[in-house]
């Protein structure tokens, strides 16, 4: 576990390059101290910043200058022969570009003028494509899986892509397999921030150790403005856009600013001393905040849980199919509801009443029993075709939990073997298969597919718990 102490360099280095985390009091020692300081959240992305002192909402928090902003254009700028190098192939994407950048000036080691930056990245990822087999199918929905399969075909296929590249520019060998592909398309993918001028964004050395805190809901989508109530009050009306207002600040808490020619943070509320610092990455569900970052929320307001959807439901309406989903708590989407009110209505009888599927209205008690019978019927189905039930999951849960909490790696290793079903094919695919085996297997290795492995069976319990609230739902409404 790194903490403020074990960074000193880095915020060091960051200090002397311009990061600074006050507006009036530059600090020679390190970059934090006036309104930040690194710190460690076991539950919410271990390292991260928390606020020194009360932070007002709005207050800047970090700034960090254009010049030390890691960037295809920063590092070619800085060498000559990469920058050749890049020029030899414009067809490779921006990702493609930064990703091999990123090993191109880690393959200098500590002559690299970001060593101090670099040295302090995580060692390993669990983003999807990072995910093997096992791991892959414990996720149990298909469109998951299918996620994760598209996720790893294209780390290989951009992999590919910069072979020629690589060999050219005579980096490290360990540094050309896809294994340091992965890991460092991982940091791309996890740790830029978006900037103007790259589609593929930029390292932001400390700026990159902000965790993640997720924009509330659809608060400021057409569809919850079509759905406001029609007999809402003119405060109502009012109250509704202050909300706006407050969501759309809720996605604006970092950016690059042109005329500071700096990237900075703003406080996205107010926090007590000691609070975690966080920022809003984007709104992602679960599978996306997976797919690009690694990890998952129990409580995500923009979750979406997918369930199959004949075509004569989509045929009924013209709802876009992503946005036919049921909501973490149950709840299905307003589009989903429209279009199973319309896709009950007899086809004669859809063009007199879309507009009041369309604005969200009931179309009469028998229609709405037959769209909550649809979806309690296929919530079930779904559901009943899973491998494993929630409780079944629950308790697969504990058991890695204790296994996570032991420290000795043989203890891990032994106690692993002692439970059955899951586990056994979990040790069969990395490979121990008996105590010896056991005894010798990489513990680090075991940890790091054990730490996947229950971030895909946390994903498959919220989907079906989604699944379960909406069943539940339905029953009380009919
Ligand atoms: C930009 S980095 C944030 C700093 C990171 N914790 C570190 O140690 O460098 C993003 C990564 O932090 C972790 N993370 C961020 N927010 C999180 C959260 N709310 N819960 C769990 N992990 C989170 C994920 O691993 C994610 O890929």
């Amino acid at each position: 576990m790194e903490t403020e102490g074990s960074l000193g360099s880095l915020l060091r280095w960051a200090a002397d390059h311009g990061i600074s985390d006050s507006v009036d009091q530059p600090t020679s020692h390190s970059c934090l101290g006036h309104s930040l300081c690194v710190s460690f959240f076991p539950d919410t992305g271990g390292r991260g910043l928390a606020a020194v002192r009360q932070l007002k909402k709005g207050e800047l928090v970090l700034r960090a200058p254009k010049s030390i902003l890691l960037t295809t254009q920063s590092l070619s700028l800085e060498d000559e022969k990469l920058d050749m190098a890049l020029k030899r192939y414009p067809s490779l994407s921006s990702t493609q570009k930064l990703t091999f950048c990123l090993l191109y000036e880690i393959s200098k080691g500590p002559s690299s003028w970001w060593f101090p930056y670099l040295k302090h990245l995580p060692q390993s990822y669990d983003i999807l494509a990072t995910f093997g087999e096992f791991e892959k199918q414990a996720l149990q929905v298909d469109y998951a899986i299918w996620a994760t399969e598209k996720a790893a075909l294209k780390s290989r296929t951009d992999w590919r892509g910069v072979e020629g590249l690589m060999q050219e520019s005579n980096i490290k060998s360990q540094l050309q397999t896809f294994k340091a592909w992965l890991w460092a398309s991982a940091t791309i993918s996890s740790r830029t921030l978006y900037v103007p001028w790259d589609e593929a964004g930029c390292l932001c050395p400390v700026g990159d150790l902000f965790n993640y805190a997720a924009p509330e809901g659809e608060s400021f989508n057409a569809v919850d403005v079509l759905s406001f109530p029609s007999h809402a009050s003119l405060n109502d009306e009012l109250e509704l856009l202050e909300e706006q207002r407050d969501s759309q600040w809720a996605l604006t808490d970092g950016g690059f600013e042109e005329n500071a020619s700096a990237y900075c943070f703003y406080a996205r509320e107010s926090y007590r001393k000691g609070e975690q610092v966080l920022l809003s990455y984007g709104t992602y569900t679960n599978l996306e905040l997976l797919e690009y970052y690694g990890f998952l929320l129990q409580e995500n307001p923009n979750d979406k849980v997918f369930i199959p959807i004949e075509h004569d439901i989509y045929g009924s309406s013209s709802w876009p199919k992503e946005s036919l989903y049921i909501h973490q708590n149950g709840n299905p989407s307003f589009a989903l509801l429209s279009a199973l009110r319309l896709w009950a209505t007899h086809p004669n009888k859809r063009r007199g009443v879309g507009h009041l599927a369309y604005a969200g209205s009931q179309l009469s008690v028998k229609n709405e029993i037959l769209v909550m019978q649809w979806l309690s019927k296929n919530c079930h189905t779904v559901l009943n075709n899973l491998p494993t039930s929630i409780e079944e999951d629950n308790q697969l849960l504990c058991n890695i939990a204790k296994v996570q909490d032991l420290q000795v790696p043989r203890e891990l290793q032994k106690t692993l073997l002692t439970y059955g079903g899951e586990f056994c094919a979990f040790l069969e695919t990395n490979g121990v298969v008996n105590r010896d085996e056991a005894e010798s297997h990489s513990s680090q290795k075991l940890k790091r597919s054990l730490d996947r492995w229950k971030l895909a069976v946390q994903w498959r319990l919220l989907y079906k718990k989604a699944l379960v609230d909406c069943i539940g739902k339905k029953i009380r409404m009919v």
